[in-house]
């Protein structure tokens, strides 16, 4: 039986417990990053981000939120240090958004929601391939970046730019040479803590590594990001927006900073 998730109201995540029972699990993400609680880690590595531009392959509406694609064949696309051990590869970023301003992110900070939140997804290259990772407890690590209301950010914009020939479920674009370090902020201080992708099958084979700082976003380029639809073309239209699961229980896990 195929379960259909989304994001509203008969569908959304207080609903994916039925069809995903790991939803109630012991390390499920998001979660609320209280700083205050975390502990520092002097034995936590740099993060070392290597993106090769040319790697980059197509844009797509997957219903969900949107993605961009790379090629993960080669390690030429890699996350290396931080809280993990060998090479993960780099397999698509996507983002959640809120309907306004004020909501959007799936982590918070001190229960603060920031209007969006990108996701860069790797996965551990011991594994054979990204399908065989995402069932491992430490096959697949995710940098999350917060995205803070302010001036307009012009590396956001060739990927806004392109939205327009995706608005629809389903549909891609080819989208080459990008450089995803480019929508990095400038320090690389990040949280970690063990967790789960937070959509459905919401496997629990997630390194979190959520960066401390934000990048900026204009309030007419989130209007960009609300420009999508959740759903396909002959089908009821439906807004792409406030597609983020809340914060989860933090079950006795310990969350890690790399940063005094
Ligand atoms: N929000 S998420 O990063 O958990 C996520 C993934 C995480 C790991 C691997 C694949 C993922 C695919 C996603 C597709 C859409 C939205 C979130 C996704
Ligand atoms: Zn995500």
């Amino acid at each position: 039986m195929s379960h259909s998730w989304g994001y509203g109201p008969s569908d959304g995540p207080e609903k994916w417990c039925d069809g995903f029972p790991i939803a109630n699990g012991p390390r499920q993400s998001p979660i609320d990053i209280i700083p205050g609680q975390t502990s520092y880690d002097s034995t936590l590595k740099p993060l070392k981000l290597k993106y090769d531009p040319s790697n980059s392959t197509e844009i797509l509406n997957n219903g969900h939120s949107f993605q961009v694609g790379f090629v993960d064949d080669v390690d030429s696309s890699t996350l290396t240090g931080g809280p993990i051990t060998g090479t993960y590869r780099l397999k698509q970023f996507h983002f959640h958004w809120g309907a306004s301003d004020d909501r959007g992110s799936e982590h918070t900070v001190n229960g603060i929601k920031f209007p969006c939140e990108l996701h860069l997804v790797h996965w551990n290259t011991k594994y054979p391939s990204f399908g065989e990772a995402a069932s491992e407890p430490d096959g697949l690590a995710v940098v999350g970046v917060f995205l803070k209301i302010g001036a307009a950010n012009p590396r956001l914009q060739k990927v806004l730019d392109a939205l327009g020939a995706i608005k629809s479920k389903g549909k891609q674009t080819t989208f080459s040479n990008f450089d995803a370090k480019t929508l990095l902020p400038s320090s690389l201080d990040y949280w970690t803590y063990d967790g789960s992708l937070t959509t459905p099958p919401l496997l629990e084979s997630v390194t979190w590594i959520v960066l401390k700082e934000p990048i900026s976003v204009s309030p007419t380029q989130m209007g960009k990001f609300r420009s999508l639809m959740f759903s396909g073309d002959g089908e009821a239209p439906c807004c792409m927006q406030d597609n983020y699961r809340p914060p989860q229980p933090l079950k006795g896990r310990k969350v890690r900073r790399s940063f005094k």
